[in-house]
C-alpha cells in the first residue's frame, strides 16, 4: 500500500511545546482519524502537512514529493476542508467559485454544481448566513471540484447536530468509495472513528503513540477488571494504567496474551474502546502505550 504522506523524524519546537521525532504514514485510499487530547499537537501536525509551518528537522513528503520543489503540484492535489469562512462574508458560492476555480488546473465546474446541489447549498446567499455544517459542506464541495486526492479536515464534525453529523459522515464514506481519495481528519468524537476510519493515529504530548488499523488497535488493547489481590509489581508491568477503587481495579493493557497467561480467569477482560485507550493513556505508568 502506498503512502500519501510521510513524516520522517519531524521535529517542531515552540516555547512550551514540541513535536518530537514524528514518523507518520498516511495510507492511500484509506480514512485515517487523528486523535489526541487538547494541545497534543494535532493542528501543528496538520499545518506541517500543508507547509503552513516549517519543521525544525526531519522530512515531510506528500504524494512522494517534497514542498521545497513541488509545492504547487502538492497543493493542486490536496484539499483542506474547514468549517469557518475564509472569504468576505458578503460573498456567495457563485462569487467564491469565480475566485477559486482559476487557481486549479483540474477544476471541474460540473462537479462543483453537482455537489452544491447534492449538499443542498444555496448559490446566491452570502456566506455569513451559512451554519458551521454548511460551511464544511461548501469547503468539501470545493475540494472535490478540484479533484483533490488527499483531503484533510480539522474536526469536521465538531459542533454539528447528530443528524447533520451522520449525514456528513455518510457523504465522506461515499466520496471514498471509488478508492481514489485519501482522507485524514482530526476529531474528539471517537464514535466518528468507529463509523468511518480504517486507521487511527493517536498523538499525545507531541509524540505519535500509534498509527494502526482500527482492527489492530482493537485487538491489541483490552480493559482488565479484577480484585486488588492479583496486583503485584510484575502484573503492574503488563498494564498501561490502573484505576483502583474500593471494589477492585480496572486497567488498560496492550499485552492481552500476557495477562491471559499470568492471570487467567482471576480477572475479566473486555474490549477497550478508543475512548478508553485515550483515557488510560493519559498519565500512563507504562512507557510504551
Ligand atoms: N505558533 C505557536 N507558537 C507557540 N506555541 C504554539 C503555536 N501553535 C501551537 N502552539 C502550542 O502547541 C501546542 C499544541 O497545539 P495544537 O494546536 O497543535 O494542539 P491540538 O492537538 O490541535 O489541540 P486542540 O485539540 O485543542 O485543537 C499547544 O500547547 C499550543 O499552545
Amino acid at each position: 500500500m502506498k503512502n500519501v504522506v510521510e513524516f520522517k523524524g519531524v521535529t517542531k519546537h515552540f516555547k512550551d511545546f514540541s513535536l518530537e521525532d514524528v514518523h507518520l504514514q498516511i495510507r492511500q485510499g484509506c480514512v485515517t482519524g487523528f486523535i489526541g487530547a487538547n494541545g497534543a499537537g494535532k493542528s501543528t501536525t496538520m499545518k506541517l502537512m500543508m507547509n503552513l509551518l516549517k519543521a525544525d528537522a526531519g522530512d515531510i513528503n506528500v504524494f512522494g514529493l517534497d514542498y521545497a520543489s513541488n509545492e504547487k503540484e502538492i497543493k493542486e492535489r490536496m484539499g483542506f476542508v474547514y468549517d469557518s469562512n475564509v472569504f468576505y462574508e458578503s460573498l456567495n458560492l457563485k462569487d467564491i467559485r469565480r475566485i477559486v476555480a482559476p487557481a486549479y488546473k483540474n477544476w471541474n465546474d460540473k462537479q462543483f454544481f453537482d455537489y452544491i446541489k447534492k449538499f443542498e447549498l444555496p448559490l446566491n446567499k452570502g456566506m455569513k448566513t451559512f451554519s458551521k455544517g454548511m460551511q464544511m459542506k461548501a469547503s468539501l464541495a470545493m475540494a472535490l471540484s478540484h479533484d483533490a486526492e488527499f483531503i484533510m479536515m480539522d474536526e469536521p464534525t465538531a459542533g454539528l447536530d447528530p443528524v447533520f453529523r451522520r449525514e456528513l459522515l455518510d457523504i465522506l464514506q461515499e466520496i471514498m468509495e471509488d478508492g481514489r481519495r485519501t482522507l485524514f481528519f482530526s476529531t474528539h468524537i471517537t464514535s466518528d472513528l468507529e463509523r468511518i476510519a480504517d486507521y487511527i493515529t493517536f498523538i499525545q504530548k507531541g509524540k505519535i503513540l500509534f498509527n494502526d488499523s482500527i482492527e489492530d488497535v482493537q485487538n491489541r488493547y483490552a480493559l482488565v477488571k479484577g480484585s486488588m489481590d492479583v496486583i503485584n509489581r510484575d502484573v503492574e508491568k503488563m498494564f498501561i494504567k490502573i484505576e483502583r477503587s474500593s471494589y477492585g481495579f480496572t486497567a488498560l493493557t496492550n499485552d492481552v496474551a500476557g495477562v491471559k497467561a499470568v492471570l487467567g480467569d482471576r480477572v475479566t477482560m473486555e474490549p477497550a474502546t478508543v475512548e478508553d485507550i485515550m483515557f488510560y493513556a493519559k498519565g500512563a505508568e507504562k512507557q510504551n502505550v
